[in-house]
């Protein structure tokens, strides 16, 4: 497989995320328009990837000329919540005096750093996991995507099952769809199927259940933006899983490298949570699954209090539980 994000001839390379798992196709993103709306659709999608974006992004504005900082808080406000997105374009911009090459190969650096700090981050987790866990092979629940598609290679949580797997120490994977986008049916089943791991998608609904049949030994979880008090913004349903387990006493795991740390959120209470259209609930492919104009409550991201966690877990190892 390709690296999620790219930059090759003068331009951003991304596999596009919205076809699959239907078709596996690459797009090449030679402008910040083309860029930040492949960030809005989520062709391009994930805190670390992101991350990547966000540089990269940078410098395609740094070789167009013009208006360089204000093109790149266009793209660090294509989404909100994500702190690697800002601070892509905020790292690549301490570089724009060095002229765009300097940029480029910022943002090149970036793209190598992020497998290196993602194996070691899930490598970690995944020694969290054993401990945790006494049973043999492992039952695992993940949530959304946070594999290769995540990051440029490797992932955060799903790296975790990379890990195991390798070992031979997972039993299953129960794959939360993840709705609306369905960035768990559509692309955790398919890095999970391409790796031979056994998996079985279930509906986002069925997770708490799943936990009280004693289907699953541990919860993975990525993260978007991580508070200094180590309240944890992820997918929409991450709240609701950490409640569950918490509930039926299984472990639930964080996995984000330390660039995902914001440590200007004082509390998940500071996080932006971006909200999303109606669209992605009440249509898919233009046919109406609610009422015309259906008012909806669309969040793409929740917040988990850090007293749900059961440990968050970087490339540096599990981080200090935050005092109380
Ligand atoms: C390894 S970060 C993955 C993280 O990002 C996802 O959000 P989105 O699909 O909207 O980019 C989700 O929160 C994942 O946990």
């Amino acid at each position: 497989m390709h690296r999620t994000i790219d930059w090759a001839d003068g331009a951003v390379v991304i596999i596009d995320q919205v076809a699959l798992p239907g078709e596996y196709r690459r797009s090449t993103l030679r402008t910040v328009d083309e860029l930040v709306d492949a960030i809005r659709r989520l062709a391009v999608r994930g805190a670390p990837a992101l991350g990547a974006a966000g540089a990269l992004g940078v410098a395609l504005a740094a070789f167009a000329g013009g208006d360089v900082r204000g093109e790149a808080e266009r793209i660090a406000a294509a989404r909100p919540t994500a702190v690697n997105l800002r601070w892509g374009v905020t790292r690549a911009l301490g570089k724009l005096g060095d002229g765009p090459a300097a940029v480029v190969a910022l943002g090149r650096a970036m793209l190598d750093e992020d497998e290196r700090k993602n194996r070691a981050a899930s490598g970690h987790a995944a020694e969290v996991v054993l401990r945790s866990c006494p049973r043999r092979p492992l039952r695992l629940l993940s949530h959304c995507n946070a594999g290769h598609l995540a990051a440029v290679a490797w992932g955060t949580a799903l790296g975790v099952v990379w890990h195991l797997h390798e070992r031979d120490l997972v039993e299953s994977v129960l794959v939360d769809e993840t709705r609306p986008l369905l960035q768990g049916s559509r692309l955790t089943a398919w890095e999970l199927a391409r790796a031979g791991v056994p998996y079985r998608v279930q509906p986002d609904s069925a997770a708490a259940f799943a936990m009280a049949r004693g289907l699953v030994d541990c919860v993975l979880a990525g993260a978007d933006r991580i508070a200094a008090n180590g309240d944890v913004a992820n997918k929409i349903g991450t709240y609701g899983l950490a409640l569950a387990a918490a509930h039926h006493r299984i472990p639930f795991v964080v996995v984000a490298p330390e660039s995902t740390v914001d440590d200007f959120a004082t509390t998940g209470a500071d996080i932006v949570i971006e909200e999303r259209s109606a669209a992605e609930l009440t249509e898919l492919h233009g046919h109406p699954l609610a009422p015309a104009n259906a008012p909806v409550f669309n969040p793409a991201f929740d917040v988990t209090p850090a007293g749900l966690i059961t440990a968050v877990v970087t490339e540096n190892g599990v981080r200090p539980a935050p005092s109380p």
